[in-house]
């Protein structure tokens, strides 16, 4: 498990903003800080991917060029994942992509909630390299029920799942149910309150990042 924060770099100044009450209320900086913090996950994972040497031209003569040589698939969850998303493909340009509509239901009377899912869109991911992510790993069950959805498509060779804030309680789930999944995360905070939310965490990410939603 590769966890940010446990390196003090720029990416702390995003993660405080993200959880700062006087700066949530900028939209733009909202998404643009989960973007950012996609772009450096995104280069930590790069340095575990597999490469390939070829001979390219320079105007002065020939170099080594260096390339990758692994099949990516971005997999993300609508809706507060689409700037995280936005963040890995400013890295993996050449990416193909994932795009599942789930969230959270309304909870129930003994305050558990189902996570519903109603769209799904996937190339095939047969042995290739899997990146689904996600800003917020509360429970862990939103990963978990889009990640064996999306095995309809295919076995991959390898699974990477990203988050900005995890709580102890999301990680423990997702090592516990998906063991073949490598970790990267840019924080993991205190605990999980009673309606599910990552504390201190940030609020409902997906709001802050694009306005309520009825
Ligand atoms: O780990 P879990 O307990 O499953 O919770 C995490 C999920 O909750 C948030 O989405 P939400 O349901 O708020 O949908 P939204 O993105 O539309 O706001 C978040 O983006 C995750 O998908
Ligand atoms: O803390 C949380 C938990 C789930 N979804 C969020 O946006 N925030
Ligand atoms: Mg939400």
């Amino acid at each position: 498990m590769f966890i940010l924060s446990h390196t003090p770099s720029i990416a702390d100044r995003f993660l405080t903003e993200l959880r700062d009450t006087s700066l949530q209320t900028d939209r733009m900086r909202f998404r643009r800080n989960i973007e950012r913090v996609g772009e450096v996950l995104a280069y930590e994972i790069s340095k575990t991917l597999t490469y390939r040497h070829e001979t390219i031209h320079t105007p002065l003569g020939p170099a080594r060029g260096t390339l990758l040589d692994q099949p990516l698939v971005l997999a993300t969850i609508l809706r507060a994942s689409l700037p995280f998303h936005q963040g890995f493909l400013h890295l993996f340009d050449q990416a193909e992509n994932a795009f599942v509509g789930a969230y959270r239901g309304p909870h129930a009377q003994d305050d558990t909630f189902q996570v519903e899912m109603d769209y799904i869109a996937s190339p095939s991911l047969q042995d290739k390299t899997l990146i689904l992510m996600d800003p917020m790993l509360a429970t862990g069950r939103s990963l978990e029920k889009v990640y064996q959805a999306l095995l309809q498509f295919g076995t991959p060779a390898q699974v990477h799942v990203a988050a900005v804030i995890a709580s102890p309680e999301g990680v423990a789930h997702i090592q516990d149910r998906m063991p073949e999944c490598r970790l990267w995360l840019g924080t993991v905070d205190s605990h999980l309150n009673e309606h599910f939310y990552i504390v201190p965490g940030l609020g409902d990410a997906g709001d802050l990042a694009f306005g309520p939603k009825e």
